[in-house]
């Protein structure tokens, strides 16, 4: 299927076009029962990850009940510190937890050379992802994704999320050679990693940056926009073409200046962007994503309706992707989902 029948890239590549094209951020996830059945067959969150077959499945699942015009990999930011050797284990109820490292001999016990080995389950998923959508949604794209070399390392510093990463913030003013170390083994496996998943069949290339707004201006400019800019570089030397979507969460203002310089084409707005603000700021020529409050989902009703069409109005006439400010909660109704899709549908 061309790039020009898939109404995400086109919309990714520059197109307004009405009503828009529609994915959400964690669209795979507890929230769905059938998630939850193949998450308990898979064992723990890691097998599933590294499952193929599962997380294909599971990548599947949402577009079968919703339609969403896109897909994305059934994975985690995570995942390529643990392809880089760093200890990760997912617990119930605590969410992630890593071997933190906080010295040059921690960075220096990563085995970056063994990566391309680990995310091989990885790759198989997006090559089976594109399968199935070619039977059963050809007019959906596949997303594949990493975290920012920020985000990534936020984790790798802290060891486990739930703060405000100090530690992880600490070293970027404290030791910038240490933390920059990390940071540039983060840029590379990242450019790596996406352009791996590209080569298997992702179709556009997202880069999380969920916690680069606990950032001072300064250190934005430092460690978000800049290894971003340095990701999208390498990997348009490679893909000129391929469609690239960055999400500085909380940059507030700044989201402005990431989008002048990163060079990523599109931008996604967290809940607390105002889309107008982004449509008078952000250069247009490129495009806007988002921002719907997670918990309008959760709530439902008239409140979900007036906010999502209240998006839909700020957005109208530019080149735009209707998604959430940031990604799915577990206690969503399903059927939420469902009433969401009719509302953007409509227009
Ligand atoms: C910061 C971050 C992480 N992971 C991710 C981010 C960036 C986006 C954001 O800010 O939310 C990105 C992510 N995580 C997951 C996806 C898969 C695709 C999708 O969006 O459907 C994506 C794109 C699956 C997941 N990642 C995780 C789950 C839940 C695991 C389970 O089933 O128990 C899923 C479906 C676990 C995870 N992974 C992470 C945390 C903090 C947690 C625990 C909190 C939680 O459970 O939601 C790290």
């Amino acid at each position: 299927m061309e790039n020009a029948s898939k109404p995400l890239l086109r919309a990714l590549s520059g197109e307004a076009l009405w009503p828009p094209p529609f994915w959400l951020m964690r669209q795979a996830g507890r929230y769905l029962p059938e998630y939850r059945e193949l998450r308990a067959q898979a064992g723990d969150f890691i097998s599933l990850c590294t499952n193929p077959a599962l997380a294909a499945e599971v990548t599947l699942q949402p577009l079968r009940r919703y339609g969403m015009d896109g897909a994305i990999l059934f994975s985690d930011i995570l995942m390529l510190p643990w392809a880089m050797g760093q200890g990760l284990r997912y617990a119930e109820g605590e969410g992630p937890l890593l071997d933190p490292i906080r010295d040059a001999e921690g960075l220096a016990a990563l085995r970056p050379q063994e990566m391309r080995a680990r995310i091989a389950p990885i790759l198989e998923t997006v090559a089976r992802v594109r399968e199935g959508l070619a039977q059963e949604a050809p007019k959906a794209a596949l997303i594949g994704f990493a975290g920012s070399p920020f985000t990534v390392a936020c984790y790798m510093v802290e060891g486990r999320g739930g703060g405000e990463f100090a530690h992880a913030r600490r070293m970027a003013h404290a030791d910038p050679a240490l933390f920059g170390k990390l940071i540039r083994l983060l840029v590379d496996g990242t450019v790596d990693y996406l352009l791996a998943q590209a080569e298997a069949g992702a179709e556009a290339l997202m880069l999380f940056d969920s916690w680069s707004g606990l950032l001072s201006p300064s250190q934005f400019r430092r460690w978000s926009i800049e290894p971003t800019n340095a990701i999208v570089r390498a990997i348009r030397k490679v893909r000129p073409d391929i469609p690239l979507i960055g999400f500085p969460r909380l940059a507030g203002p700044l989201l402005a200046e990431y989008a002048q310089r990163t060079g990523v084409g599109t931008v996604a707005m967290d809940t607390g962007m105002d889309p107008r603000w982004a449509a008078a700021n952000v250069p247009e020529g490129i495009t806007l994503q988002g921002n719907l409050d997670p918990q309008a989902v959760v709530a439902g009703g008239p409140s979900l309706e007036a906010e999502a069409r209240s998006i839909l109005a700020a957005m109208r006439g530019r080149p735009f992707v209707f998604n959430l400010g940031h990604g799915i909660v577990p206690p969503t109704p399903p059927e939420h989902v469902a009433a969401l899709a009719r509302i953007i549908r409509i227009g």
